[in-house]
């Protein structure tokens, strides 16, 4: 049984990515830029969005952050969207989710020009996906799939399980799970049966956001199992970070599986890092990059 050890596949991912970074800067003298946008003074989103700062300077990229009090406006929020589209310096752009309750992020999303969209959630971006078009993959699902093939060279023919069905998560995972050549199945709340769906996948990807909500029964033995589950909970008088996948249960059948934390979570900022060097390659006209 395999540990899926994402932290580390991070890493070497984020070097790569600095490689590919110092490339560019040699070769075309442009430093790639991503810019944050931080509405309101959510304590985590905060953290989240520190961390995104630091990892993108140790890329050797610059981070921009741009920080709106919690009472913005929507349209405030977009007119800055509109001036980060139109700034040739910035590559990537990201508004951090989620939006308070009297924005749209819907709208506020769909306002990032498609070729800066380093998250992936423009519906320009989501049609590229489903057309199999070059576009730019949502970070969390894309991890996802490295961490996958990291086990199991080829995905082709395996049946794989996307237990929830997000925007963020579930719709993009399973579209990439396909463009791998899997039988992909999307289960989610009202799946009759939905232990027996999952007994069935050679790949089990849980992204419901419910804490050990997949059991160890569940799962097929020797299957891969991907936790996208980032869930707080109390537990013992301490706050602790599970996943949505009972670990201890589902690694006795598992053949590998990721933790959380040191699973998919650090496999998200390695893959916005490496959008926004596909992104500055792409706008820039540098060609491709191999990250
Ligand atoms: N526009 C937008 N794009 C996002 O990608 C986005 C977002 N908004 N809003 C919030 C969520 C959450 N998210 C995480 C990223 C990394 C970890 C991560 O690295 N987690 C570590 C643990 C970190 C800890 O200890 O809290 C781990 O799983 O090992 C978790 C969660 C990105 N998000």
């Amino acid at each position: 049984m395999t540990i899926i050890d994402g932290k580390a596949f991070a890493l070497k991912l984020r070097e790569k990515i600095a490689g590919a970074v110092r490339d560019i800067k040699s070769s075309c003298n442009i430093q790639p830029a991503l810019a944050v946008v931080l509405v309101g003074e959510d304590p985590a989103s905060q953290v989240y969005v520190r961390n995104k700062g630091i990892a993108t300077e140790k890329a050797g990229m610059r981070s921009i952050e741009h920080k709106l009090a919690a009472d913005a406006s929507e349209d405030d929020v977009v007119s800055l969207v509109k001036k980060l589209n139109a700034d040739e310096e910035v590559d990537g752009i990201l508004v951090q989710l989620p939006l308070p309750d009297h924005i749209s992020s819907e709208r506020v999303i769909n306002e990032i020009h498609p070729d800066k969209d380093v998250d992936g959630l423009t519906e320009a971006n989501a049609g590229r996906l489903i057309l199999g078009k070059t576009g730019l993959v949502p970070c969390t699902p894309q991890g996802s799939v490295m961490l996958a093939k990291s086990v199991r060279d080829n995905l082709s023919g395996l049946n794989a399980v996307v237990v929830g069905r997000s925007i963020l998560v579930g719709k993009p995972l399973a579209m990439l799970l396909l463009a791998e050549n899997c039988t992909v199945t999307m289960a989610h709340s009202r799946t009759k049966n939905l232990d027996e769906v999952c007994r069935e996948a050679d790949i089990l990807c849980a992204a419901v956001g419910r804490p050990r909500m997949v059991e160890g029964r569940w799962v097929k033995e020797g299957a891969t199992v991907i936790d996208v589950g980032i869930n707080r909970i109390e537990e013992d008088g301490k706050t602790r970070l599970i996943g949505d996948v009972d670990f201890d249960s589902a690694k006795e059948r598992a053949g590998a599986i990721t933790p959380v934390p040191g699973g998919v979570g650090p496999m998200t900022i390695a893959c916005l890092l490496r959008n926004t060097v596909i992104a500055a390659a792409r706008r820039r006209g540098l060609g491709a990059v191999e990250v």
